[in-house]
């Protein structure tokens, strides 16, 4: 993007009161702590802002990108024209057993807040990132070989399409979840509402708490990851395979899999994008050539 165009997108954030930065060094902005600038990062406070922001980018023919906590992220190009952040459109309310959440709250928060109501979302302890980026990549957990994922809970969403700026509510029979999986596309998701079934309050804040020490027990919270690198395929555990084709301790540069968990791959402090994508690129070739599985990536990557 030219200084001209920025230096306009400035005045226009000014003139519209949306909080804008120039050049912006991604990395703290993800958990894996690797990242290339945002030329232009808004941080709209409303939908309404949201979706003017959206405008000016379809008016400018810039598909922006969407940062929610950056849980799910590699960010591998060095120079993003427009980044959306959805941090500041954070606000959600619980009222019966309906939670109506913008896209940039905390899950987290959620979660806990929902438990303590005596709401059972208590499957969904130890997810980070946002509601939006949960509900657009469908995300979840397995207990007991039963899978869990937002999803499940979802009655309506409200999008602004990146392509058009419009405004659209989706219904639940609208939406095609799947394993990972929102089906939306173009969409950056603004609001959710979810429907979740009551329990006995004490009951649920036991399970939330005994869910979130297993998930800590056997996932490497503490290191700087962007959680599972690759899905399951059906059937199958990712870690099992990078076990079995003897991957558990591949490691270029600063960036290794994880010595805990071995779908996660850790940045152990300076390590770049390109050494990630070194170590995915030996983990998909590798067990490709052992057993004919080609590993599907489940984080994003800008
Ligand atoms: N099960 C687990 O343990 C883990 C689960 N995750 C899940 O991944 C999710 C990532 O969330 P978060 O950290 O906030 O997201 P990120 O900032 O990591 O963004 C990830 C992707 O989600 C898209 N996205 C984010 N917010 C929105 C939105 N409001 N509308 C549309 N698309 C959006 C972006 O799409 P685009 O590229 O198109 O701009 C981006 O590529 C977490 O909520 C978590 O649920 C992550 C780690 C571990
Ligand atoms: C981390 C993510 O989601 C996770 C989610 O947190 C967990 C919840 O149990 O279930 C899936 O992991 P998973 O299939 O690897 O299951 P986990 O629960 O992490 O591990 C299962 C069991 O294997 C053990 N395990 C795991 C990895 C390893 O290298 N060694 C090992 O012994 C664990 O200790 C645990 O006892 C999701 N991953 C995918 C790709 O579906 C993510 O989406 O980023």
């Amino acid at each position: 993007m030219n200084e001209k165009l920025k230096k306009h997108m400035g005045s226009w954030s000014q003139n519209h009161g949306i909080p804008i930065a120039f050049d912006v060094d991604l990395r703290k902005f993800t958990y894996f702590y690797i990242g290339g600038k945002a030329q232009v990062l808004f941080t709209p406070t409303n939908i309404e802002q949201m979706q003017q922001c959206i405008e000016l980018c379809t008016k400018w023919q810039i598909k922006p990108k969407i940062l929610g906590k950056g849980s799910n992220l590699l960010i591998a190009t060095q120079q993003i024209p427009v980044v959306i952040a959805t941090k500041n459109l954070c606000g959600y309310k619980i009222q019966d057993n309906i939670i109506i959440a913008h896209s940039g709250a905390s899950l987290a928060i959620v979660v806990r807040k929902a438990v303590f109501d005596g709401l059972s979302l208590e499957k969904l302890v130890g997810i980070p990132g946002t509601v939006g980026g949960a509900v657009y990549g469908n995300a979840g957990t397995k207990i007991n070989n039963e899978l869990y994922a937002i999803g499940d809970f979802v009655e309506e969403v409200k999008t602004v399409s990146l392509c058009d700026a419009k405004m659209k509510r989706w219904q639940r029979s609208e939406m095609e979840f799947a394993y990972r999986s929102s089906g939306l596309c173009d969409e950056l998701i603004v609001e959710v509402q979810m429907k979740i079934p009551r329990n006995e309050r004490q009951f649920l804040i036991a399970s939330w708490k005994e869910l979130a020490r297993k998930k800590s027990a056997t996932q490497p919270y503490k290191n700087k990851s962007a959680g599972c690198i690759f899905r399951n395929p059906p059937q199958l555990s990712a870690w099992k395979l990078i076990h079995q084709a003897k991957l558990a301790e591949l490691s270029v540069g600063d960036i290794m899999v994880s010595p805990q968990h071995a779908n996660f791959i850790i940045n152990k402090g300076n390590g770049c994008a390109q050494d990630v994508l070194q170590v995915i690129a030996n983990i998909q070739q590798r067990i490709y050539e052992e057993f004919g599985i080609r590993l599907v990536l489940e984080i994003q990557i800008w």
